[in-house]
């Protein structure tokens, strides 16, 4: 099977970037994946909001150019490969696309395409932002308190892919030549023979980079704070050094602009506590965005218990993956959680929802398609389209607040109407 020609939409031109800013014509053409699983429901359902934020907003003066590219179950279905080289190249070559999820099996076979679409096109951070809808039924008593934006890294950690099964020919060879090299922390594995050995690789460039977006959307936005969430205590050289690669890299670049708890350390260890936590109230009053630093496990107890400590979060990729769940849990679920993976230097960005293909609804035009349209309103905003952008939010509001929803927040609402995906989409639109 041939890989897949793509022909671009007529009438459409390319969003391109020069000197780190974004030049969107009217008529963009933006690339999309339709993605397996639930993906093609929600698709068709989002679309259709987004063309209608787009014409609502701008009466036709602006249209969106959609040009499908493939990637997962349809790739190798149609043209036998899973990720298809015509699928990262248009990616490349128009900056922004979309795509919906795709599947990846457990314990063997292929790896994420997600992941592998990320790492290609170097997509270094994972933006998550985790807000409450008025109206959205929430697990907690104080869903209005969650407002965080996650900054996940994207491109390392455990999700690099170094992976040696255990029993396999390339495990043996790795842990002959790991014992030849470093005996001693080879005496540490307590059952060598039976091992699978995965390997967590940490940059100094990677966390910068990351803390540096992380630390930039907090200043532009005006947040109040960074928390580096980490295990360092566990993983020094890893982890740890995220930690405090993050807090010099806040020091060195940000200055005056931020106020870390390395400072306040310092403080204290010179001048005593009562004078650090005059030093920290003196920073917040001016206006300083305070650089904090929690340990992951903590992290996902306190952000349930005090979530108004938390904004913006910046972590590596295991920590972000689980957190990203945990917190779409607290305002209304996975249902409603967008993303974008955005390199901020070279303008590549991916916008998808945080869930997964859910396969057990594929095919019902049941589940909500909220995810994917507000990972799609993400986007408009990144392309500078904020009145279309602003568009779905009002929408999404009036249909949460008229609780017509679908049925993962009917089940939690009282004298909700529960409606499909694709009627969800008709809600939008006539609320737009
Ligand atoms: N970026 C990506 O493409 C991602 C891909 N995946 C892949 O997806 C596959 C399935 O993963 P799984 O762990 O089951 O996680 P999923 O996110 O696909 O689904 C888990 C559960 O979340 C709820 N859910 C998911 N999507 C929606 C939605 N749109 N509306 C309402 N509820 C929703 C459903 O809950 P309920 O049962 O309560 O109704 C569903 O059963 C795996 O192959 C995994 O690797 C996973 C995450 C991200
Ligand atoms: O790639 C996958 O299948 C899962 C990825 C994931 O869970 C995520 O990025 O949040
Ligand atoms: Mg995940």
């Amino acid at each position: 099977m041939a890989e897949p020609t793509l022909t671009p939409p007529a009438g459409g031109a390319k969003i391109t970037i020069s000197n780190g800013v974004l030049h969107v014509p009217e008529n963009p053409i933006v690339p999309f994946i339709e993605g397996d699983g639930t993906g093609a429901d929600i698709w068709a359902a989002s679309v259709r909001v987004f063309d209608a934020a787009v014409e609502k907003a701008y009466g036709g003066k602006r249209k969106i150019h959609w040009m499908e590219i493939f990637a997962g179950e349809k790739a190798n279905n149609r043209f036998g490969t899973w990720l298809p080289d015509a699928t990262v190249q248009a990616c490349r070559d128009y900056l922004v696309s979309i795509k919906g999820p795709l599947t990846t099996p457990i314990g063997g076979g292929i790896r994420s395409l997600n992941v592998a679409l990320r790492q290609m096109l170097d997509l270094y951070t994972c933006l998550r932002p985790v807000r409450w809808f008025k109206g959205v039924p929430s697990p907690v008593k104080r869903p209005d308190q969650v407002d965080m934006v996650i900054f996940r890294e994207n491109c390392e950690d455990i999700y690099a892919g170094i992976e040696f099964e255990a029993g396999s020919e390339a495990n043996r060879k790795f842990l002959d030549a790991f014992k030849a090299a470093f005996p001693k922390e080879y005496g540490k594995i307590r059952f060598p023979e039976t091992s699978g050995i995965g390997i967590k690789a940490v940059s100094k460039d990677g966390t910068e980079r990351l803390v540096r977006a992380a630390i930039e959307y907090a200043i532009a936005f005006n947040r109040k704070s960074v928390t580096l969430v980490h295990k360092g205590n566990i993983m020094k050289y890893t982890e740890g050094a995220f930690r405090n690669w993050g807090y010099a890299l806040a020091q060195r670049e940000f200055g005056d602009k931020v106020y870390t708890w390395d400072q306040w350390e310092d403080t204290k260890a010179a001048s005593g506590e009562a004078a650090a936590n005059d030093e920290q109230k003196a920073a917040i009053a001016a206006g300083k965005i305070i650089i904090k630093d929690a340990i992951a496990d903590i992290t996902l107890q306190q952000v349930l218990t005090r979530p108004n400590e938390f904004d913006v979060i910046a972590t590596l990729n295991l920590n972000g993956d689980y957190l990203s769940d945990a917190l779409a849990a607290q305002v209304g679920g996975i249902g409603i959680a967008p993303g974008g993976n955005i390199n901020y230097v070279t303008g590549h960005a991916v916008f998808e929802a945080t869930h997964g293909t859910a396969p057990k609804y594929a095919g019902l035009d049941k589940v909500n398609p909220g995810s994917v349209i507000l990972s799609g309103e993400m986007m408009l905003r990144y392309m500078g389209w904020t009145e279309a952008a602003d568009a779905i939010l009002r929408a999404m509001d009036i249909a949460i607040g008229n609780k017509t929803v679908t049925y993962d927040f009917a089940r939690l609402m009282d004298g909700a109407k529960e409606v499909k995906c694709s009627e969800f989409a008709d809600e939008l639109i006539k609320a737009l």
